[in-house]
């Protein structure tokens, strides 16, 4: 039913780890992402909590073009069709409704639904969905939620976010039923402030390092 150009698992197969990114300032995003991809992360989601994120979406998509960008706070079918107008590359959602789900599975780009509950989750598989963010996660349940929707659900694969840090990525990595983690704590607001690139890329390195021997 869906007939997406890029499927969910590929987008969270990139990761280990999304960075969930609130531009404020235009002139800033292209410098983030350069920053991003030079540490490893290819995968970006630009929040569309802020006036600019669909022309951050679009610049970074123009002159960062080894990056995959898309949207996160996608929570309704204009927006979708907003981040399409973009070229953003996919959508991602801190929950889902029926018309979003519909909407997102009748168009080009795939959309990664939120999900906290287990009856959230049966709305979004009845729809064709089986790739998740858990949100809010650690507010929800954290790990130990997650382990419990694996029991009913062990097919489905989540990217968590919400809560997650430094010092507890690692630990959501280790589940089996997740592929990849988002979080704002990647780029921590003072290196931003301080247009510190270097330490941006330094942490997402460190990061990703530890990751992968785990
Ligand atoms: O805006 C959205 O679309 C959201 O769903 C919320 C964000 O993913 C979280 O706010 C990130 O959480 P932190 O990493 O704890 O800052």
């Amino acid at each position: 039913m869906q007939n997406w150009n890029l499927s969910p698992r590929k987008i969270l197969e990139d990761g280990p780890v999304i960075p969930v990114l609130v531009i404020e300032e235009l002139e800033r995003a292209v410098d983030l992402a350069r920053a991003l991809v030079r540490g490893g992360i290819r995968v970006l989601e630009i929040t569309l909590r802020s006036d600019v994120a669909l022309e951050a979406i679009q610049r970074i998509r123009c002159e960062v073009p080894e990056a995959l960008v898309g949207a996160g706070t996608v929570t309704s079918a204009a927006d979708l069709e907003a981040v399409v107008a973009a070229g953003g590359s996919f959508a991602i959602s801190p929950g889902l409704s029926t018309s979003l789900l519909r909407a997102a599975s009748q168009g080009e780009i795939p959309l990664i639904p939120g999900i906290a509950t287990a009856s959230e989750l049966m709305q979004g598989l009845e729809l064709g969905y089986d790739t998740f963010k858990f949100f809010p996660a650690e507010a929800s349940g954290g790990i130990s939620m997650l382990r419990a929707l694996a029991g009913p659900f062990p097919g489905v694969r989540f990217c968590p976010t919400g809560g997650i840090t430094g010092e507890n990525y690692l630990d959501y990595l280790a589940l089996e039923t997740v592929t990849c983690v988002g979080g704002s704590w990647i780029v921590p607001g003072q290196f931003l402030a301080d247009r510190d690139w270097e330490g941006i890329t330094l942490l997402v390195r460190q990061t990703l390092a530890a990751a992968s021997t785990t």
